[in-house]
């Protein structure tokens, strides 16, 4: 693609069929926010969703509200809604706790469920969470390793004592997007399971659990979800698996029968086991107005949009900043990345504050990489458009040395 006029970008704009979504998020006037692969933005439903479960519901009515509102339904009415934007049944999606949590109930109990099988396989560099949540998996149950394996070597290195192989199908930082069939059936092949870390992938790419055939799942609602800082995570269980793996974390939520109060265990049936205390209802009624933005859309053309900005975004950084000398980290092949782009600076740092005191929000992942991410509901091509404009002037005018731009903060 030759990098277009302004014009040309406002026609694709004219021609988007998700043209209409950006209405149903509230943006800072003038700013072009691509972080949403970090946190979504704001849902314009959101504040009057969370306030009506505030004053009406916990206000009004009280501890009625679990039955007159639904709130004990919530975490099921919430992964049913998700299930379709993952290529999951509504009935094997449930919205509980974090992804990390999920990460350590759902590698628990694949590990459980093979009890002669040793290991559990991930990558080097895979997100720290899912990286320290499997070492502490194998700290608590007797025998167990991780092993890791660059993601290219994957599949041949899926054995006889694999357990479970932990996969992130979007890679936070690259933005590449592993080849879930494949990987998949090489798994099934050796006789694991796999378990797909979703985070980055649910709700900016098309994603086809059940067509892949996969085991297990999670991922966050605060991303391209749009469920609010701290949203509730979901996780996946295939049909197959559901009755035959037990959550470690054996909460009351997770009982068959929570309000019989009884003494021993016993899991509920469904996904329903893999819930462990009370679901934060606050948290949930953001998530639903997250979901709500979703009306309508196909996840076909979320992936479509999501290809034609990262093209535009890519044919901009190279274009229009070549001087910049930025590598490009993230797959040229449209089908081997997700929905942000990674480039590498050794000043990415600095520049990344630059462009974020110019209007322009992505983030830094140490050691050198600048991330920017593209949200096919409220990402425009104009917006990606100013944004190239934005970062050549900054790369141009050498903007980013400015000593104010060195310092780093707590959380990046
Ligand atoms: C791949 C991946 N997994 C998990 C998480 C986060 O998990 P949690 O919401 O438990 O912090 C993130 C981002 O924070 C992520 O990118
Ligand atoms: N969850 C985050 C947080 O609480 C603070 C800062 C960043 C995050 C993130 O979500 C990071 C993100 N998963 C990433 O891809 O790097």
């Amino acid at each position: 693609m030759n990098w277009p006029d302004l014009a040309t970008v406002q026609a694709m704009d004219m021609a988007d069929p998700l043209r209409a979504c950006r209405a149903r998020f509230t943006l800072p006037e003038g700013l072009i926010y691509l972080d949403g692969n970090s946190l979504g933005a704001l849902p314009r439903d959101a504040p009057a969703r969370v306030a009506a479960a505030v004053e009406e519901q916990w206000g009004s009515d009280l501890i009625a509200s679990w039955n007159k509102h639904g709130w004990i339904e919530a975490p099921a009415r919430l992964g049913a809604r998700i299930a379709p934007l993952i290529g999951a049944g509504e009935d094997e999606v449930i919205v509980a706790d974090s992804t990390s949590a999920n990460l350590f109930k759902l590698i628990t109990a694949a590990c459980l469920a093979q009890p002669g099988r040793t290991t559990i396989l991930t990558e080097p560099g895979n997100f720290p969470t899912d990286l320290y949540i499997a070492q502490g998996v194998a700290e608590v149950l007797p025998g167990r390793r991780v092993r890791t394996v660059p993601a290219g070597e994957m599949a041949a290195a899926i054995d006889g004592n694999t357990a479970v192989v932990v996969l992130t199908h979007v890679h936070y930082k690259t933005g590449a997007k592993l080849d879930m069939a494949s990987l998949t059936a090489a798994a099934h092949a050796a006789g694991a399971l796999i378990l797909w870390d979703l985070s980055h992938s649910a709700g900016g790419v098309e994603v086809d659990l059940g067509g892949c055939d996969a085991d297990l799942a999670v991922g966050c609602g605060y991303k391209y979800l749009n469920g609010g800082p701290g949203a509730p995570a979901f996780l996946y269980v295939a049909r197959r698996w559901q009755e035959r793996l037990r959550s470690p974390l054996t909460g009351w939520m997770g009982h068959k029968t929570p309000f019989d109060f009884g003494d021993d265990y016993a899991p509920a049936e469904g996904m329903k086991r893999f819930l462990c205390g009370t679901p934060p209802i606050l948290g949930m009624a953001a998530l639903d107005a997250g979901l709500d933005s979703f009306a309508g859309v196909t996840m076909a053309e979320v992936t479509a949009k999501s290809r034609s900005l990262s093209e535009l975004l890519i044919a901009g950084i190279e274009q229009r900043c070549g001087e910049a000398r930025f590598t490009l980290v993230t797959p040229r092949d449209p089908a081997a990345r997700g929905s942000h782009v990674s480039v590498a600076h050794e000043h990415a740092w600095e520049i990344c504050q630059a462009l974020i005191a110019h209007g322009v929000v992505g983030d830094f992942r140490a050691p050198n990489v600048l991330r920017l991410g593209l949200t096919p509901l409220y990402t425009s091509h104009e917006d990606v458009w100013r944004a190239v404009e934005i970062i050549a002037a900054v790369m141009e005018a050498g903007a980013w040395r400015d000593p104010a731009y060195a310092a780093r903060a707590a959380v990046t």
